[in-house]
């Protein structure tokens, strides 16, 4: 696999250009322009251009992307995995919510089963199976490496063994303090802060006006 350098900024888009691509192949369509797909992705013809020049030559200019192709190439250069077999655990109130949304058009994968310490929740749940806590090692997927957690108690509890399962990236919903060996990644979600900074940034605007 060749390593690319890639721009933050860049790597941020390229989800919205994969999630549009997904769409058109669905949809059969196999050449597409900059500039068409600027209109889908409301992104300037130009970034995108300069955003996929990034992925190595994709053929001659002029004649469009081949979406195949371009949808390979994010799989293989980026380690983007359509089929990343994600685990969720604690099907409670927000966990639930994140399984009926589980429609992510293959963009990242799917959420192929989750966990729950509460009997009463261990039964499938919008289309996913949902085990018991104490059978965690033996149905967690072949190769599955991403976890959302959306537990209430016994965190730190709860992360170490999922790293003894091979989970290397956390998407943390709890907002608990724990620590998680180096290499494993964490991205924690907190609507919380995201209110408190959008709350000192207006009041940093309002005192400029
Ligand atoms: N990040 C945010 O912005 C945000 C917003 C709301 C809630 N939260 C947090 O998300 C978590 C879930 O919230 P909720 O409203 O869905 O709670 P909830 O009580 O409805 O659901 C929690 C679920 O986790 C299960 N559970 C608890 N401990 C477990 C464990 N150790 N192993 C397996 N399952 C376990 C429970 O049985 C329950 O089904 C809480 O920690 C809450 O503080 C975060």
């Amino acid at each position: 696999m060749r390593k690319i350098n890639v721009p933050k900024a860049t790597l941020h888009r390229y989800p919205i250009y994969l999630k549009a691509l997904r769409r058109l192949q669905k949809n059969g369509v196999e050449k597409i322009m900059s500039k068409e797909l600027a209109a889908l992705v409301d992104i300037e013809p130009t970034t995108i251009r300069r955003d996929f020049s990034f992925l190595g030559n994709l053929g001659k200019q002029g004649y469009g992307y081949d979406v195949n192709k371009l949808i390979e190439i994010f799989n293989l250069q980026l380690g983007v995995d359509f089929d990343e077999k994600i685990i969720l655990v604690g099907a409670g109130n927000l966990g639930k919510a994140l399984l009926n949304y589980n429609k992510w058009d293959h963009v990242v994968g799917e959420i192929a089963c989750a966990f729950d310490i509460d009997p009463e929740k261990c039964k499938e749940q919008f289309g996913v199976d949902v085990y018991p806590m104490s059978e965690l090692e033996e149905k967690i997927p072949k190769g599955c490496r991403i976890a959302i957690l959306t537990i209430s108690n016994d965190v730190q509890q709860t992360v170490d063994r999922l790293v003894a399962c091979g989970i290397q990236g956390i998407v943390d919903f709890t907002h608990q303090h724990f620590k998680a060996p180096k290499g494993v990644d964490i991205k924690f979600i907190d609507v919380v802060s995201s209110i408190q900074e959008l709350v000192f940034q207006t009041n940093s605007m309002d005192s400029k006006t």
